[in-house]
């Protein structure tokens, strides 16, 4: 068996710091974070209160955190991040990036100075969130053009239906398909069409409001949904977009040959039992824009 001393040695040890919080925020004690690579030394937080160390914000979260796990008594896993801003008397704006933490809090049997105390252990988890996020970029975007993919666009339709639903808010969906690409390929080469299909996303990306997104849905086909805008301001942008878009591709023309693009505009409508209605209706109205001889918006209401 190991002693009291030898466990206390024990403690300080261990490379992920373990901390004892009460109820108010008091650092009781803290032990570990012997990792150099991830950690300061955090003795001189005992007696502090968070209230002292971390702004309001922050302070608050982690009272909350507190407080659930003392009512719980269960082990609860936090992820978080602490950055520049979060603690009292760095500046705002630094060049490091935040700090990501898996935090384990288990609330502790015993009282101290009358006050109830979790143990709070921290892990820098940095490396894996940054890994997170790329492997999420990754799969949610289509490799010729950096725009979202098809697997994106069901996520993000899936939500704006949920928000109209419940709060009515509107959202607009065009589709997009080039005309004369075949050709194009056939005449010119793949990597000719490939260029074409790039300087399409290339237009989206420079006429976008913030919220807007573009999505590419199949070889030459793109969605582009528009958040918070009613059908009539839509139709108005996809007109303003394929005419964009006929500039910008003329600048790609070989004599008489060049892409336009053809656009279906529909919105999200109460009678609508999901974001595939909506999307059908655009498809319609696509096909149409087609059957009307092409480089044209066609819109369709419910
Ligand atoms: N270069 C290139 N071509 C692609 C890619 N994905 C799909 N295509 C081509 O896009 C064309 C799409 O077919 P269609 O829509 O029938 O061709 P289109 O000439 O645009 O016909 P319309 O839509 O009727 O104007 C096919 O020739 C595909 O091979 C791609 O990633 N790169």
């Amino acid at each position: 068996m190991i002693n009291i001393e030898q466990m206390a040695l024990v403690l300080d040890a261990l490379p992920d710091p373990a901390l004892i919080l009460s109820k108010s925020g008091r650092y009781v004690a803290v032990f570990g974070g012997k990792d150099g690579r991830y950690y300061h030394d955090g003795s001189g937080l005992v007696g502090l209160y968070l209230t002292d160390v971390l702004n309001p914000n922050k302070t608050n979260y982690f009272l909350g955190i507190i407080e659930q796990a003392l009512a719980s008594r269960t082990l609860l896993i936090e992820e978080y991040e602490l950055s520049n801003k979060d603690v009292k008397g760095l500046p705002d704006a630094g060049p490091d990036k935040p700090i990501w933490f898996e935090g384990r809090i288990q609330a502790l049997d015993f009282l101290v100075n009358d006050e109830p105390v979790v143990l709070w252990v921290a892990s820098n988890i940095s490396k894996r969130h940054e890994l997170e996020l790329q492997l999420r970029q990754l799969s949610d975007t289509d490799q010729l053009t950096g725009l979202y993919n098809r697997r994106r666009l069901e996520r993000d339709l899936t939500f704006q239906f949920d928000t109209f639903q419940r709060h009515r808010t509107p959202t607009s969906i065009l589709i997009l398909d080039l005309d004369h690409l075949k050709s194009i390929n056939d005449q010119l080469g793949h990597y000719a069409g490939d260029q074409i299909i790039i300087a399409v996303a290339e237009t989206c990306r420079t006429q976008f409001r913030k919220t807007d997104s573009a999505y590419r849905f199949g070889g030459d086909e793109f969605v582009i949904a528009l958040p918070g805008v009613e059908h009539s301001q839509a139709v108005e942008f996809a007109e303003y977009l394929c005419d964009c878009f006929y500039t910008e591709l003329q600048k790609y023309a070989v004599k008489d040959l060049f892409a336009t693009v053809s656009i279906g505009v529909a919105s999200i409508e109460a009678l609508d039992t999901s974001y595939e209605d909506t999307l059908k209706r655009a498809d319609a109205a696509l096909y149409q824009a087609k059957r009307n001889g092409k480089n044209r918006v066609i819109s369709n209401t419910a």
